[in-house]
């Protein structure tokens, strides 16, 4: 990692969720930033005075370093989002309330950013809290503005206040109305996003998955090979070469005529559990059709692929399969080994062949192309 790499991450954090509090908390810097110089015009252009908002301005300076520190490492102390978000708006709301008693005649301007500081904290606090920061500003404001009202008329002309303040109770009350508004509407997504979300996956599902087996469907097969022809347009890795093979149940129909189709259905289960229990992770069996299926061994030497199967005919003999008494059952497999640049298609037309001279045969055997 650069060491400018590092430094960001120090500052910023690698956490996606703590990032997007400090964008916020950017964000409000911008606004402090913006107050700043307004005030230092105020003050150049003698509307406020100099001492005054050299205290206000080194107040919000010093609180600003606070909160990114408190946001920063606020999960080691304890402090939850929503938490620190109040805490910065009552925070910036006090700077708002000074800023409000020394900016003279621009004073109505200040607390535009009254209101932009709880529009803020909708998207981070609750209603509820969003609501109670909105009263708690209408009554420190209202506290503010009496006071001024009450020790300096001719600054703060009573009427003026008192209208000044009726404006500003009706924009928080109707802000926080309109955070309730949009904390549903923010729910409503959310769980719409859920529900595609899963819906998508079921939609996944059964386009790639055999029902009965829950095995790779025929489909999704195709999908594999030819994400395998691109990824090794040769053949096999290592030089082992890639491999294909062809699985039928032997004498399936007598299973069904005599056992019943849901039996039949749970020699299918099984075999798929017994034979899936045989493979590696990077092999993939597939249910081909009725009781068929298609093996991909890639990497695999054709000796290293019998190997596999008969393995896989071991368990398959051996495995019990519910209501179907003492009878084993058996596959055979035709097996081909992909040659290089060969389409799947014509390896698996091979194995198939494979397949049927297995069959012929006498079964339970495997067949090599
Ligand atoms: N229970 C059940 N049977 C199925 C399913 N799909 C196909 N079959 C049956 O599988 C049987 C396949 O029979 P055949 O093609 O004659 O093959 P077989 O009896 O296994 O004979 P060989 O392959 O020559 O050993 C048919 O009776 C199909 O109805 C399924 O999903 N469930």
């Amino acid at each position: 990692m650069s060491p400018l790499r590092r430094l960001a991450v120090l500052l910023y954090s690698a956490d996606p969720g703590l990032g997007r509090m400090l964008q916020y908390w950017a964000a409000t810097c911008v606004l402090y930033v913006v107050c700043i110089v307004q005030m230092l015009v105020q003050v150049e252009q003698g509307i406020s005075d100099g001492q005054a908002a050299t205290a206000v301005i080194a107040f919000a300076a010093v609180g600003a370093l606070s909160f990114y520190l408190m946001i920063r490492f606020g999960a080691r102390i304890g402090l939850k989002p929503d938490q620190l978000a109040v805490s910065q708006a009552v925070f910036s709301l006090v700077c708002g309330g000074w800023a409000y008693a020394i900016s003279g005649p621009l004073r109505a301007a200040v607390l535009l950013m009254t209101v932009v500081i709880i529009v803020f904290c909708m998207f981070a606090a609750r209603p509820r809290q969003t609501l109670m920061l909105s009263v708690g500003t209408i009554a420190g404001m209202g506290a503010t503005m009496w006071w001024l009202q009450a020790h300096d008329p001719a600054g703060f002309p009573p009427m003026t206040e008192l209208l000044t303040f009726g404006y500003l109770a009706g924009a928080l009350l109707a802000t926080a109305v309109l955070s309730g508004e949009m904390h549903k509407l923010r729910s409503r997504l959310k769980r719409q996003r859920r529900e595609l979300t899963e819906a998508l996956e079921t939609i996944r599902v059964l386009a790639t998955v055999d029902e009965l087996t829950s095995l790779v469907n025929r489909r999704r097969m195709h999908e594999v090979l030819e994400e395998q022809e691109r990824r090794q347009p040769s053949g096999g890795q290592h030089g082992k070469g890639c491999c294909v093979a062809l699985l039928d149940i032997d004498f399936f129909k007598q299973v069904n005529d005599r056992y019943g189709h849901a039996t039949g259905d749970a020699v299918l289960r099984c075999f798929s559990q017994a034979a899936r229990a045989s493979l590696r992770a990077e092999d993939v069996l597939a249910r081909w059709g009725g009781e068929e299926f298609l093996l991909l061994l890639p990497d695999a030497s054709p000796e290293d692929a019998r190997t596999v199967l008969e393995r896989m005919a071991e368990r398959v003999h051996t495995m019990p399969v519910p209501g179907l008494d003492d009878r084993c059952i058996s596959f055979s497999a035709g097996l081909a080994t992909r040659h290089a640049g060969e389409p799947f298609a014509e390896a698996i037309g091979r194995a198939d062949k494979a397949l049927y001279r297995a069959k012929e045969a006498g079964r339970d055997r495997i067949v090599l192309a």
